[in-house]
């Protein structure tokens, strides 16, 4: 496998724009992916638990084991699994912010397990763990990097091992089949997503990650869509960024609250008009 460098500049870009901003509009544990609604009056904060609980159950972790979680953000799922499952965690972030936020918080918590935030990508990376847990970031590794990542993660992980992958889809030249009009603006929004928020980004579609999933190496356990759950949770971050509008102007500017307003809120519309989907695929040895 060549040496490959992750995409530090681009993921920075976003992510290393202001903790103080995300944490205007992000519940409190600062998760950053699809919520789930396990229950119709969840909170955001409680569906974010919920997710994650989904997420870590699916990978079926024993006191002890080394779990790795690829794109950890500020450190919620790690938290929850040391403090659930009573295992070690690795994390990795591009984002610097989020490298030295996670690895505090971690640091407070109490017990004989480690937890260890790298400011590393997948791409670095190259130690045996028990486990990987992955949760909205394969949507920056970009499509030439998928059979690399796949499998790297074949060969981290043990014989028995299993993996939680958590991306978001693109139905792409899909849609036209399943009767969803695709309009000018969706293709201006697709264009504005891709230059100003996630510079980078690629949407697999849905056949993507079980099919190098596979070739890999992997078994398809289960494959679970959580589409009006995202909808649901960018409603949410909206309606928090809007009602913080003085501070968020405060930190960033007027520019950079509308540009996430649009972001949020066009996003929104697009799980719920079934553009883009979300889904979890839990993948076994
Ligand atoms: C949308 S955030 C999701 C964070 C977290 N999993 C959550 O659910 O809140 C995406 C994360 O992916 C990370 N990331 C992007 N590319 C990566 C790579 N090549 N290796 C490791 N992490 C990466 C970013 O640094 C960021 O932490």
């Amino acid at each position: 496998m060549p040496d490959l460098k992750p995409f530090f500049k681009n993921v920075q870009s976003h992510y290393d724009l202001s903790d103080e901003f995300f944490a205007l509009f992000l519940d409190p544990s600062r998760t950053y992916s699809c919520a789930y609604f396990e229950r119709e009056d969840m909170s955001l904060e409680e569906a974010q638990l919920a997710k994650i609980d989904l997420s870590l159950g699916k990978c079926q972790l024993e006191p002890g084991m080394t779990l790795l979680d690829v794109g950890c953000g500020w450190g919620a799922t790690m938290r929850r699994a040391v403090e659930k499952y009573d295992v070690n965690v690795i994390g990795l972030t591009l984002s610097e912010h989020q490298q030295e936020y996670a690895q505090n918080m971690l640091n407070t918590l109490p017990g004989k397990r480690t937890a260890e935030v790298r400011l590393a990508g997948w791409e670095q990376f190259d130690e045996p763990v028990d486990r990987i847990v992955s949760i909205g970031a394969f949507e920056h590794f970009r499509r030439e990097r998928y059979v690399a990542f796949f499998e790297k993660c074949q060969k981290i992980l043990p014989a028995d091992g299993r993996m939680l992958l958590h991306t978001i889809i693109g139905y792409g030249r899909l849609l036209r089949q399943m009767g969803i009009p695709v309009g000018l603006e969706d293709i201006r929004f697709a264009r504005f997503i891709l230059t100003e928020i996630f510079p980078g980004g690629h949407l697999p579609l849905p056949s993507v990650v079980p099919e190098h999933a596979v070739a890999a190496g992997f078994q398809v356990e289960k494959i679970q869509a959580l589409q009006p759950h995202y909808a649901r949770t960018l409603d949410c971050w909206a309606a928090a960024l809007e009602q913080h509008k003085v501070e968020a102007v405060e930190i960033t500017s007027e520019e950079n609250y509308e540009r996430y307003m649009k972001y949020l809120t066009g996003c929104a519309d697009r799980f719920r008009s079934g553009h883009i989907d979300v889904m979890q695929f839990t993948l076994v040895k």
